[in-house]
């Protein structure tokens, strides 16, 4: 039982070719933008046709090119929460939730409207229209009509995309709930790494249109097997790699010898680290340690991003080498040390990539 895809799309100046299965859970659909998330959903939920492969939903073909099946949108029993949520301006929120139920009667549609309105917490609400709507509201009014209709799977585009940091946090909360009451696929698509990893157990990672990893969530954070899975995972520091030996390489782009403490294969082209994985060296530190100037530094309200140079002579042209993530504590205590500085990095952080 699941969700089983294997499509490809030719469109002007881009291709799709995925071929992912997502059980009955959440699954993230990870991907920068333009990279075809969208288009993934679309083709899954029959508003887009493939030009090839298959579609099959917990058994049920819902797309077969050589076999000529194509099942509409309607007898998909697919639910759809589009990005800017699509609501129907002229209806009001029960109208709207009410909006696939045609074939029930209406007693029970009634009913399902309600059971609606209460699951997503909009009682009293149901007669206002969508303009009378704040954006957190109107997001829960399109999530209720996706699953008013009972489908066997749930596709959410960026649901999250038009809030603000509080509200998405909150209903981030709130959408994690309603989904762990869901006995069906879901599949959630964002380009926000921290989104994925928070609502999913499983991810799928996407880059020009092709699947890049797929797999549990941990595993992709902590060994992201291509360069564009460690950036969509947040890794802001690589290196082009020279193999010296099976445990050591040297990073050609910062100018370091390294040891890694797994053997590094032939395929292997790049070392990362994250920045927040750099640390100052301990006094009996001794390996994969180096000398580091600081040059310019940016900060958020509780972090500091400081930009390292292992050459003292770059500093003042604006390049760097590493991208340093510390709290502003630590940074506070370190920023007038007398440098360069002495920092780390540690054989079991270094990330080796395709
Ligand atoms: N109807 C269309 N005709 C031609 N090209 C299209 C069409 N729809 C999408 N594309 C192209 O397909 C590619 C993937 O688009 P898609 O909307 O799936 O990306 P995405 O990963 O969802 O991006 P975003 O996060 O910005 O929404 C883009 O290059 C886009 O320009």
């Amino acid at each position: 039982m699941g969700l089983y895809v294997d499509i490809k799309k030719k469109l002007p100046g881009f291709s799709l070719n995925v071929c992912f299965e997502a059980e009955i859970d959440t699954m993230g659909l990870l991907g920068a933008s333009g990279s075809g998330k969208s288009m993934t959903l679309r083709c899954i939920a029959g508003i887009e046709t493939p030009d090839s492969g298959k579609i099959i939903l917990n058994g049920r073909v819902l797309y077969d090119s050589a076999k000529g099946i194509n099942l509409p949108c309607r007898k998909r029993k697919i639910g759809f929460l589009f990005q800017n949520y699509a609501l129907f301006p002229n209806m009001t929120v029960e109208e709207n939730i009410r909006f696939g139920l045609g074939d029930l009667k209406l007693g029970e549609q009634l009913r399902k409207v309600d059971e609606m309105i209460s699951m997503v917490h909009l009682e009293g609400l149901e007669k206002r229209y969508p303009s009378q709507l704040s954006g957190g509201q109107q997001q829960r009014v399109a999530l209720a009509r996706a699953l008013a209709i009972d489908p066997e799977a749930l596709l959410l585009d960026e649901p999250f995309s038009a809030l603000d940091e509080h509200l998405r946090n909150n209903l981030l909360k709130q959408l994690s709930e309603t989904l762990s009451n869901y006995r069906g696929v879901t599949l959630f698509v964002t380009h926000n790494m921290e989104e994925a990893y928070r609502i999913s157990k499983e991810l799928v990672v996407l880059s020009s249109g092709k699947l890049e990893a797929k797999g549990e969530k941990e595993v992709i954070f902590t060994r992201p097997p291509t360069i564009e899975t460690a950036q969509l995972t947040g890794c802001r520091n690589f290196s082009s790699i020279k193999h010296l030996s099976p445990f050591e390489i040297e990073a050609l782009d910062w100018g370091i010898k390294l040891k890694v403490n797994h053997e590094c294969r032939g395929d292997s082209q790049y070392v990362g680290i994250r920045s927040h994985h750099i640390d100052l060296a301990e006094d009996n530190d001794t390996e994969n340690v180096f000398k580091c100037w600081a040059g310019f530094t940016s900060e958020t309200p509780f972090r500091q991003t400081v930009y390292l140079s292992v050459e003292k002579k770059l500093l003042n042209s604006g390049a760097y080498h590493l991208q340093w993530e510390i709290s502003k504590e630590k940074w506070d205590k370190i920023k007038d040390m007398p440098q360069p500085w002495h920092l780390k990095l540690s054989p079991e952080k270094l990330i080796l990539i395709r």
